[in-house]
């Protein structure tokens, strides 16, 4: 028997390198501006995650596009709100990418427990930035190839942020399991024209 894909499961196994387009920095923002933009989402018009009567046991705020019944993005070309702008400047800083191409928003907010599945950000989404906030997650990642999964994982820390683009959008899902405490995200997606 080939014992070799169990080494993956030990804690010590080897770690995987991460895909190609997938980038991540720590501290992206302070605790203080980390704090002040927590406070600021309860003016936000948050509502249950839903698609196809299945809810995800998140809250979302979008902004700049929704899903329609399908699933499928309709740009609606609203603005980011104001309250997202400074961290939109810092998001674009890391990305090298121009601010005014991430036109679409979404806060999460995950309560203990929630988690979201296996998925890639669908077209129109080209590049999507994504910011921890209040408590980390595992950030999963697959790609399948022949017949098994590639895999890599991160630990998303509060503040942190990080960047799906090319194989790492396109070729590779991603996951996070059940958060132990409260965490919010923004993601940030530029979109092909
Ligand atoms: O919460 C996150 O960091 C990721 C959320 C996500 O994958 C999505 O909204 O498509
Ligand atoms: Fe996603």
């Amino acid at each position: 028997m080939d014992a070799q894909p169990l080494l993956f499961d030990l804690p010590l196994a080897p770690k995987m390198p991460l895909p190609e387009g997938f980038r991540y920095q720590d501290n992206l923002i302070t605790a203080e501006e980390e704090r002040d933009l927590v406070a600021r989402f309860q003016d936000l018009p948050f509502k249950p995650y839903e698609h196809l009567g299945y809810f995800g046991n998140r809250r979302i705020a979008g902004f700049g596009w929704r899903q329609d019944d399908d699933g499928k993005m309709i740009e609606t070309g609203e603005p980011i709100p104001d309250v997202l702008a400074p961290l939109l400047d810092k998001v674009a800083a890391f990305t090298g990418l121009a601010r005014d191409a991430f036109r679409h928003a979404l806060v999460t907010e995950y309560s203990p427990g929630a988690g979201i599945g296996w998925h890639r950000d669908r077209p129109p989404a080209v590049a999507i930035a994504g910011v921890s906030l209040l408590s980390p997650c595992n950030f999963r990642l697959r790609r399948k190839v022949g017949e098994t999964w590639r895999r890599a994982s991160i630990i998303a820390a509060p503040r942190s942020a990080y960047l799906m683009s090319g194989p790492a959008r396109s070729d590779w899902q991603h996951s996070i399991p059940q958060v132990e405490a409260m965490r919010y995200s923004v993601t940030f997606r530029t979109v092909a024209r």
